[in-house]
């Protein structure tokens, strides 16, 4: 059945997906092809907001492990997104998109504060609007910024682009033979603990109605296909 096309979308971006084929940092190349997928869906007449992970140099959770204080590793993690955020801020630039970054932890001279009803007028002006340094609280992840955003500038669905290509009843990067669904409700991942997303992220679009799309954003075209409510997806909402 095919999904639904929606008009005012966030992408999150999952930091992993900006570093190509190395395992660590950004790759201009990458970013450069994303870029111009999101441009091609600008022009499509899609209205676009992105929240840009950071999984791709820092993550909190990973530091602990490490031995540094939790907070203090979110905190580095929040600013490893506002590097991806200006990275793929440039690389839309580079091909005339115009484009705002809103960290949600200020620093006035590397971009704009988070500044909901900013946002909302640069959206209103056509510009993309990246947010960075997530909710700017730690012991959160940028998923669950995402659907905080989401809500925020009324968006009709979250698409995640990540690294696989739907939600599978397990890891598929850990269960071999794991299942993809094509969709499934909010209440069966949350119920089934599927890792896909974190809970918080889940419940909040959940409790907001916004639709859930989980694609593989590393497969060239595949965000045009996808939005257009074709491609390999899974989409998670309420039940009817
Ligand atoms: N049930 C599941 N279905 C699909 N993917 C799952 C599931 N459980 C865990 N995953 C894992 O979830 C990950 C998707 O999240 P992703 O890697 O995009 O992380 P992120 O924290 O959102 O981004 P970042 O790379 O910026 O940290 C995939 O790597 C996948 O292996
Ligand atoms: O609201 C937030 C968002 C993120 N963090 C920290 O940043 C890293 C990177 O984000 P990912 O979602 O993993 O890509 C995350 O691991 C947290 O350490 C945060 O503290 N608060």
């Amino acid at each position: 059945m095919p999904r639904p096309r929606f008009h005012r979308i966030l992408l999150k971006l999952s930091g992993e997906a900006l570093m190509g084929q190395g395992q660590f940092g950004i790759d201009p190349a990458t970013v450069a092809s994303m870029a111009g997928e999101i441009a091609a869906a600008k022009e499509a007449g899609h209205e676009l907001c992105l929240v840009v992970g950071g999984g791709n140099i820092f993550r909190g959770i990973a530091g602990a492990a490490q031995g540094f204080d939790r907070a203090t590793g979110d905190y580095m993690g929040m600013l490893a997104t506002v590097m991806n955020a200006l990275a793929v801020q440039n690389a839309l630039e580079k091909i005339g998109v115009d484009t705002r970054v809103q960290s949600a932890i200020p620093m006035s001279s590397v971009c704009e504060p988070y500044i909901r009803r900013r946002a909302m007028r640069h959206m209103e002006k056509g510009r993309i609007v990246i947010f960075a340094a997530g909710t700017g609280n730690p012991y959160f992840t940028t998923d669950t910024a995402a659907a905080l955003r989401a809500a925020e500038m009324g968006c009709d669905a979250l698409f995640k682009g990540t690294s696989v290509d739907g939600v599978y009843d397990a890891d598929p990067k850990k269960v071999a033979g794991a299942t993809r669904y094509d969709s499934l409700s909010f209440n069966r991942v949350l119920a089934d603990d599927l890792k896909v997303m974190d809970a918080s992220a889940v419940a909040l679009c959940r409790d907001n109605k916004i639709p859930i799309v989980v694609f593989n954003i590393r497969q060239p075209g595949n965000l045009a296909e996808v939005l257009a409510g074709r491609g390999i997806a899974t989409i998670v909402q309420n039940e009817e």
